[in-house]
């Protein structure tokens, strides 16, 4: 008699098959239940900010950031750029590794409504206040999640949008983000870190997980900029989730091949050290950067279920993340319908009466008309394009041209405060 793991096996190995040959929607394809996840994209947000400590660490001014190198003259500007690089760092393991430590590998999440919200808040010991997380899906063909992640207290918020585009081939996985995060500290200094892509290794073996690939670029309003690496196992240094990143005093020394001031590598699910330019070669005096295993990520407060509205995620959810958990197939169908059936009578009367669905914190804004973000300013220093094409695609390369449409013209999603502070029926 076939063990249910012989079946787990068939229905993954036809599973793997159809999408192989699938060319539509991936959302859109069942796939089987064991590898299904009860939490939805728009809970992703929060993994900006697991190590709440690391974000707050940017602005708390006057702080030396550790390693201290004697060879090296550090101004100000320079040393918050070394606590938002380390920050930034600090995220990618909850990004992209969570699933593999909670479920044992990756899954595919559920593929949130149009409109749905995920909030909560990370509570901190005086006087450093609270961090409040807000993300809401802000389309649904595409899927695009919106997001804002602000301490008042500390004068710091992060705000930025996030689209996946998974495409297959030959049986890999991989998927190009599109969208940025921006970054604010105190009045003035202001961050753009654009997005890694990915792609899915363990697919076969039926144990996915998220390998980073490609590059992403953090560029300061002060001009210093950093570039990050992606690579896994079978790449120059063997391991997976490999990472170099080389930080320099502006864009062009980069361009010019200048020394970098700093060279950080190893692990952004491990062990990562620092050493200055002048060492790289000899990888001399190289001290720890970051170990990312060492504090374990902090879960953000999220009010009980029964406090939620009908748009929160988690009470929206509940009963297809119940049939997830119990692995009932049926049930599973039969919750996601209810939810399903209910967004097209929505969507219906939207059409019939005119009035299509507003979006409730975010608006799409035009970047010659974007004056909340600095975003043309610090792309146009990291010479990255203004356009909606893949997450740091360099301004006028054949990259940009292979996904510029003809009709297009650049909208990004910006965080409007205001809408938030006049909120009045989702509480944190
Ligand atoms: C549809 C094919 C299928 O179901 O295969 C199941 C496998 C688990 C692989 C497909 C899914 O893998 C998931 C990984 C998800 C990304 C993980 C992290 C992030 C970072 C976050 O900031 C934004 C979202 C993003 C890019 C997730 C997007 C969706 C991904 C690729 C899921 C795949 C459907």
């Amino acid at each position: 008699s076939s063990s249910s793991t012989d079946v787990a096996n068939f229905t993954w190995t036809k599973f793997i098959k159809n999408i192989a040959s699938f060319k539509g929607d991936l959302s859109s394809l069942t796939a089987p239940p064991f590898i299904l996840s009860p939490v939805s994209l728009t809970e992703f947000s929060q993994y900006w900010s697991e190590h709440p400590d690391l974000l707050l660490a940017a602005n708390n001014a006057g702080a030396q950031f550790e390693p201290k190198f004697d060879n090296v003259e550090y101004s100000d500007e320079l040393n918050q750029f070394l606590f938002v690089v380390k920050w930034f760092i600090s995220t990618l393991k909850s990004q992209y590794s969570s699933r593999n430590e909670s479920m044992g590998s990756e899954k595919k999440p559920l593929n949130p409504f149009l409109g749905e919200v995920f909030v909560g808040k990370w509570e901190h010991k005086e006087p450093q206040g609270t961090t409040v997380c807000l993300s809401e899906q802000v389309s649904h063909h595409p899927p695009i999640t919106a997001y804002s992640i602000f301490n008042d207290t500390n004068k710091i918020s992060l705000q930025g949008y996030n689209q996946a585009k998974p495409t297959f081939s030959s049986a890999m996985l991989s998927v190009k983000q599109f969208g940025h995060a921006l970054l604010k500290i105190g009045d003035f200094n202001e961050y753009l870190l654009t997005l890694p892509s990915l792609h899915i290794e363990g697919l076969i073996a039926a144990s996915p997980y998220v390998e980073l690939d490609g590059k992403s670029f953090i560029q300061g309003s002060f001009g210093h900029f950093a570039v990050i690496d992606f690579f896994g196992k079978g790449w120059m240094s063997g391991k997976k989730n490999s990472f170099k990143c080389k930080i320099y005093n502006s864009k062009s020394d980069y361009d010019c091949d200048e020394k970098p001031l700093f060279v950080i590598s190893g692990q952004w699910s491990g062990i990562s050290t620092i050493y200055t330019g002048d060492d790289e070669k000899k990888k001399k005096n190289p001290q720890e950067f970051y170990d990312a295993s060492r504090i374990p990520a902090e879960q953000l407060q999220v009010k009980p279920i029964e406090e939620q509205t009908e748009f929160e995620s988690r009470r929206a959810w509940k009963d297809v993340a119940a049939a997830i958990k119990e692995g009932d197939f049926n049930k599973i169908h039969q919750t996601k319908t209810v939810l399903e059936e209910a967004q097209r009578t929505l969507r219906k009367n939207e059409d019939e009466s005119g009035n299509s669905w507003e979006t409730r914190w975010f608006d799409l804004i035009p970047v010659d008309e974007d004056n909340r973000s600095s975003f043309m300013k610090l792309a146009t220093l990291a010479q990255l394009s203004l356009e909606d094409v893949p997450s740091g695609t360099i301004a006028g390369s054949k990259d940009e041209a292979k996904w510029l449409k003809d009709d297009a013209f650049a909208q990004h999603w910006r965080f409007n405060r205001q809408k938030w502070d006049d909120e009045k029926d989702i509480t944190l």
